[in-house]
């Protein structure tokens, strides 16, 4: 291991930013990049630590990235913590926090370049957000051409962004290693997610019905996809207050609906509203 300065340095301007990182390069550093929204939760610091495990150097870029929300959507009220983040970050060693403004990174208040998610895109989250994916995919790009990390950390949470981002990596020739660490849950089994925070005691109670219709498609797995739609989707018809979104069960090489007569491994995608608020999870299931 090479050593690095202590300490943690908030950093908002891509030049400084690329200094400081050429001169840790230039002593052997590998680098690590952990993208996030900030807001942080246990489930970025598995990510954190994971990127410590495989790199001397981690950069942590908090930045809520307007481009990939919609009209509507929530990015007035996206929680913005960054003194508490920044803090809990220092706790993981980390050597930066990448934390630019909105002009930093679109300086011209837009981008008129930007990435195609493709077909994928345009599906399960990519359909109720429409241009979501696209605007992930531009701020990644940015973010990587910025860092030029070696290895860049994603949660499994996001099954269809980790899925986009790699054959982003892939088909552009980008060199940077995707790691992605498994969905990190609360002990009843609700993934740890930012927006949890703006659920009260019983939308909190409420939103447990994603990862239980996530446990009855996989008790339902071993009967096939018909029945694992049945019963995942039965889950959401003892809440009034949950809304489905949608319950799919993809495959995980391509991300395109699986037939009724699919075996094998299998991803189940669901989205629903809990009140205001939508929130996502999905599991790896093993049909017929
Ligand atoms: N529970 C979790 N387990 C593992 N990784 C997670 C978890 N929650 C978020 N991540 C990952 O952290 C990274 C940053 O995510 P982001 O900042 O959007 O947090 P989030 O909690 O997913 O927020 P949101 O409420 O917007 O979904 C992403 O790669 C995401 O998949
Ligand atoms: C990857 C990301 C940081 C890009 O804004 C965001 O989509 C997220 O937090 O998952
Ligand atoms: N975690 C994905 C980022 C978003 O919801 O916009």
């Amino acid at each position: 291991m090479t050593e690095v300065t202590t300490g943690t340095r908030v950093v908002s301007t891509i030049a400084e930013l690329r200094g400081l990182l050429a001169e840790q390069r230039a002593g052997g550093s590998s680098v690590a990049l952990v993208p996030t929204m900030g807001a942080l939760h246990d489930g970025h610091f598995a990510l954190v630590r994971r990127a410590r495990e495989l790199a001397d150097v981690v950069v942590v870029s908090v930045f809520v990235n307007p481009l990939q929300f919609g009209p509507g959507e929530d990015l007035d009220r996206y929680p913005r913590t960054l003194d508490a983040d920044v803090t809990a970050l220092a706790g993981y060693g980390v050597e930066f926090v990448f934390a630019p403004s909105a002009d930093v990174m679109y300086p011209a208040g837009q981008v008129e370049t930007t990435i195609a998610a493709g077909h994928i895109g345009t599906l399960y989250e990519g359909a109720s957000r429409p241009g979501h994916f696209d605007g992930m995919l531009t701020v990644v790009a940015k973010l990587l051409n910025i860092v030029q990390p070696d290895v860049v950390e994603f949660g499994q949470k996001d099954a269809q962004q980790v899925f986009l981002v790699s054959r982003m990596l892939r088909e552009f020739d980008v060199p940077t290693i995707v790691d992605v660490v498994p969905t990190v849950r609360e002990a009843d089994g609700l993934a740890l997610s930012s927006r949890n925070r703006y659920l009260d005691p019983s939308q909190r109670a409420a939103a447990l019905t994603l990862s239980e219709a996530l446990r009855a498609a996989d008790a339902a797995a071993g009967d096939g996809l018909a029945e694992v739609l049945a019963e995942g989707a039965a889950a959401f018809g003892d809440h009034d207050d949950v809304t489905l979104d949608y319950l799919v069960v993809v495959d995980p090489q391509t991300f395109l609906p699986l037939g009724d007569d699919a075996t094998g491994d299998a991803v189940v995608l669901v989205a629903a509203r809990v009140g205001s608020t939508r929130l996502i999870d999905n599991a790896t299931i093993s049909l017929g």
